[in-house]
């Protein structure tokens, strides 16, 4: 007998209901006679507001959770900003789609007045909790100053005016998924701030055994958008990363060729190793994780022995 309802576990902020009702409007298009249900589930990441994120620790902040009612049985599925998602899943659950991605850039909204970025004047105080955001632009402008602000997309932007900031920093897929498109004073090209591991993806992941359902949502996996996060995430998986580190990578497929750009940087942006690579995108993984031993090789090991505080990282190890 085919599935009659499914339930969706997600986050109850603006941006991740506005991306589970995405699927369910999806889902309930293609198929008439199934009931899609939102099952609002609180994280530890909406729990704790008031720290900056890379220094609550731990991975997958936003998703334990949802994954925990996956496993009882309480939801079906679960819809995931690729970005928040940790590289290894508990036993029993795994991705199985990935959605094409929004755009997949930063943006930045400026104070009125201002024409652009590159115009802010010395000392500008930029709104942005991501250590990936700080290092790429301190690189860029060491003068700027680093303002932590969390919350959703609407409180981000509301600090431009409340702190009285000169810019606030976001990703471009939340402000168009939201509809504040409007409010982007100007997109930073993926030269300036490398995006996100996974940014702009979504992700929808299911219990294993569950086939029913697995049957129906894989109309949802995008093989290109997923070849490239998948050589994204291998990349993140080696390093090891956390939050703790600015890392960020992006992914693009032509034809059957994919170009995996990466990054890794000190927190205040004073060093920043940069590395690309190309080759066939049904080696995903293997580009992901030849790139990041190519960083590694080059002066991201000691940036990552010194956050981690390992020595795990040596440019000499085999298997590194
Ligand atoms: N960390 C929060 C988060 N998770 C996903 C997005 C944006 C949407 C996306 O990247 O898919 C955002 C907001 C932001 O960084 O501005």
């Amino acid at each position: 007998m085919a599935k009659k309802k499914l339930k969706i576990g997600t986050r109850a902020s603006q941006l991740a209901l506005w991306q589970a009702n995405w699927v369910r409007q999806q889902l309930e298009n293609r198929y008439p006679d199934l009931e899609v249900e939102l099952v609002k589930i609180k994280t530890q990441g909406d729990k704790i507001l008031d720290v900056p994120l890379a220094m609550v620790g731990g991975k997958g902040l936003f998703v334990k959770e949802i994954e925990e009612a996956m496993l009882r049985g309480e939801v079906d599925i679960a819809v995931h900003s690729m970005k928040d998602v940790p590289t290894v899943f508990p036993d029993g659950l795994d991705l199985r789609c990935i959605t094409a991605r929004e755009d997949v850039r930063d943006i930045c909204i400026l104070k009125p007045g201002y024409k652009s970025f590159r115009d802010l004047p010395p000392g500008a105080r930029i709104g942005t909790s991501s250590l990936r955001r700080k290092a790429q632009l301190l690189q860029l402008r060491p003068d700027f100053r680093m303002v932590d602000i969390r919350g959703n997309v609407e409180t981000r932007i509301r600090k431009l005016t409340e702190e009285d900031l000169d810019a606030v920093v976001l990703a471009a897929a939340g402000m168009k998924r939201l509809g504040f498109a409007e409010q982007i004073s100007e997109y930073l090209p993926v030269d300036i701030s490398l995006p996100a591991i996974g940014q702009g993806a979504l992700g929808l992941e299911s219990r294993i055994d569950d086939d029913e359902t697995n049957a129906l949502i894989d109309f949802f996996n995008e093989p290109a958008t997923a070849a490239a996060v998948t050589a994204e995430r291998a990349l993140l998986a080696r390093l090891e990363g956390g939050c703790q580190v600015p890392i960020a990578a992006y992914a693009t497929v032509e034809g059957q060729t994919m170009t995996l750009r990466g990054l890794v940087a000190s927190v205040d942006g004073a060093e920043v190793i940069r590395g690309e690579i190309s080759g066939p995108s049904g080696e995903a993984t293997r580009l992901g994780t030849a790139l990041a031993d190519d960083l590694i090789l080059r002066g991201a090991g000691r940036i990552l022995n010194e956050v981690y505080g390992t020595e795990t990282f040596q440019p000499d190890r085999e298997d590194v």
